[in-house]
């Protein structure tokens, strides 16, 4: 069995259909890019698979399943420390009127520790910097020990240091098991670091590895781009007119 299963997704906001026609397996201890043009439908497959907004369909996963939203979906002026806001993450397994117990406490300093921030356990989460507050969101997520993470748009805004940080986070708990799946807008990037790619356009335009996703005509169409686009130069994709030789 995949470690997800998605059977013809379709969701509607606002009256509108935003994805139709979606279907997807992953597999254990994979890492998954999810591509495509804003509006595509990216964040909106991301909160579907979480059960986060009505989708007709099915989506089945293995496990638990741990979501890191955009950081700017999170209200960072809230006094509480970094500690706090990891454990909150586990609030569904400890419930609002429990004392958190050991194994609350071993699974938030494991998950501080996957993403080196033991050191700033007791600091106020106003006091960090944009890059240690997405390694906050990420050990929030990762504190239930979900066997499917989901990241929307871990690198944006972040420096190199960080975002290499986070990769070799990503790869070593893809290597321990977790299914990841991300979305990003550094295309480049995912083409190195992911094992598949979806290229989503209100639907999975193409799925496949970097490897198979070498078609210049697909980026393209996914992205509305045309091919003297600096953005296929950057993927070392180059279209070949038909006739250019004439
Ligand atoms: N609550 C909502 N009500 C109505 N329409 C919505 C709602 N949320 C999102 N949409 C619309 O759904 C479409 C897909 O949005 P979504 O945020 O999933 O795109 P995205 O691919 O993540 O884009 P971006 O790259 O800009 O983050 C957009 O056209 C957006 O305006």
């Amino acid at each position: 069995m995949s470690a997800l299963s998605i059977d013809s997704l379709a969701v509607s906001l606002g009256g509108r259909q935003v994805l139709s026609d979606v279907s997807l397996r992953v597999e254990r201890g994979q890492i998954l890019g999810v591509v495509g043009p804003n509006g595509a439908g990216k964040t909106t497959l991301l909160r579907s698979i979480m059960g986060l907004i009505p989708a007709r369909g099915t989506v089945t996963c293995d496990g638990g399943i741990g979501y890191v939203p955009q950081r700017h979906e999170v209200a960072w002026d809230y006094p509480i420390s970094v500690e706090t806001m990891v454990r909150s993450g586990r609030v569904r397994r400890i419930g609002w009127l429990r004392q958190a117990g050991l194994e609350d406490h071993r699974a938030v300093a494991e998950s501080l520790r996957r993403v080196e921030l033991s050191d700033l356990a007791e600091r106020p989460i106003g006091e960090l910097s944009g890059g240690q507050r997405q390694r906050v969101m990420i050990a929030r997520a990762l504190s239930i020990r979900p066997s499917l993470l989901l990241l929307d748009e871990p690198f944006t805004g972040l420096d190199m240091p960080t975002q290499e940080l986070l990769t070799a986070v990503f790869a070593s708990l893809a290597a321990d098991g977790t299914t990841i799946i991300m979305t990003t807008h550094d295309l480049p990037a995912a083409m190195v670091t992911c094992d598949s790619i979806a290229m989503v356009a209100g639907t999975i335009v193409a799925h496949g590895t970097p490897a198979e996703l070498r078609d210049p005509e697909i980026w393209m169409r996914t992205f509305g781009i045309s091919a003297a686009s600096p953005l296929l130069a950057s993927l070392g994709l180059h279209h070949e007119e038909v006739g250019a030789a004439c």
